[in-house]
């Protein structure tokens, strides 16, 4: 389907699903992904990342929505579906026994129009580890494994599953670097993860999840700017906090002072900061331990996770 010009490749309309216990692990979520963009879905543990994943790889049919991959339904339609997708998953499960090269051989044999095995294992940096057994290699390079073998097929769609847990901090860089290479090259990604930064800078949008509701979604620079800015500093010598300037009308929408040290939050952090060293450049004053920053994703992650609760808890008080 395309939509303003823009093709999407995964469309999602108001999915939902229901485990057998009758539990609602994904409660009526949409959205849309186009070629060539890396959609990262978040959420705390629970909140229906993986359910949510399954429906869109076609391992299940959803409860009541639709999914559409490249145009179709990757349950009904799964022979069409899978050859053109890349899976994976947060476990690979392969024998362990069988060496690296093996293993990419046999699954290059369910695959059409593989890769040469070389080249897959050049991309993800397991070049020289054909002929190591499985079992024997590092967790993080198993995670790469799983990788190489996901992109064997040259998909146009590739799902991630938390693709860089276990990764130390080179591994999760060049990873980062192969998954932008590939979405330049066109390929879509769709990525779950629990970290944040990877998001940050990994994702073009992305939706946070929460109790199998969508909580937020966009750009990382959108979700993270209906989060507040903060500046922390030191109360110089002699100073307290009633000797600074008046913080609403440098814009601050909330404070809190802890021992000699001052946080405070703004949604206009120019004006706050400005206002705050003309105060101490006036003063004569150092103000040490100054610290002022953007929200981060990670503080729009904690901050919508409290809200979602605190309506819930509060709807749950007038119910009772
Ligand atoms: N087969 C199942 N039967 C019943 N409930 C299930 C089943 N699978 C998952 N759930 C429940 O559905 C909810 C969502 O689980 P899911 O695995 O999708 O979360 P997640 O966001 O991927 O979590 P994590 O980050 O921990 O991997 C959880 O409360 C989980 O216990």
């Amino acid at each position: 389907m395309e939509t303003n010009g823009q093709e999407h490749v995964i469309e999602v309309t108001d999915l939902r699903r229901v485990y057998g216990g009758g539990f609602e692990a994904v409660c009526g979520i949409g959205f849309s992904v186009r070629r060539g963009e890396i959609f990262a879905l978040l959420g705390t543990n629970g909140a229906g990342k993986t359910s949510t994943v399954e429906l869109l790889e076609g391992l299940a049919p959803p409860t009541s929505g639709q999914v559409r991959i490249l145009g179709r339904d990757p349950y009904a339609e799964r022979a069409a579906v899978r050859p053109r997708t890349g899976v994976m998953l947060q476990e690979g499960g392969f024998p362990s026994e069988l060496t690296v090269g093996e293993t990419t051989r046999m699954w290059a044999g369910c695959v059409s129009g593989a890769r040469p095995e070389q080249e897959a294992l050049a991309l993800v940096g397991l070049t020289g580890k054909a002929g190591v057994r499985v079992k024997q290699l590092s967790g993080g390079e198993r995670r790469r494994l799983d990788l190489a073998l996901a992109l064997l097929g040259n998909p146009e769609v590739l799902f991630l599953d938390e693709p860089t847990t276990g990764l130390d901090a080179e591994g999760r860089r060049d990873t980062w670097n192969l998954v932008r290479a590939l979405r330049d090259g066109g390929t879509t990604v769709l990525l779950t993860t629990h970290y944040l930064e990877e998001a940050e800078s990994l994702a073009d949008r992305l939706a946070i999840l929460h109790e199998g509701r969508i909580a937020a979604t966009g750009t990382p620079a959108e979700v993270t700017a209906a989060q507040p800015s903060r500046i922390s500093f030191e109360l110089p010598e002699g100073y307290f906090p009633g000797d600074l300037p008046p913080l609403d009308r440098l814009g601050v929408s909330g404070h809190e002072v802890e021992g000699r040290l001052v946080k405070l939050r703004t949604r206009e952090l120019q004006r706050a900061a400005t206002g705050l060293l003309v105060w101490a450049e006036r003063a004569g004053v150092e103000l040490r331990r100054l610290d002022v920053r953007s929200a981060s994703l990670e503080e729009a992650f904690l901050g919508i996770a409290r809200d979602v609760s605190e309506k819930a808890s509060a709807v749950e008080e007038r119910v009772a």
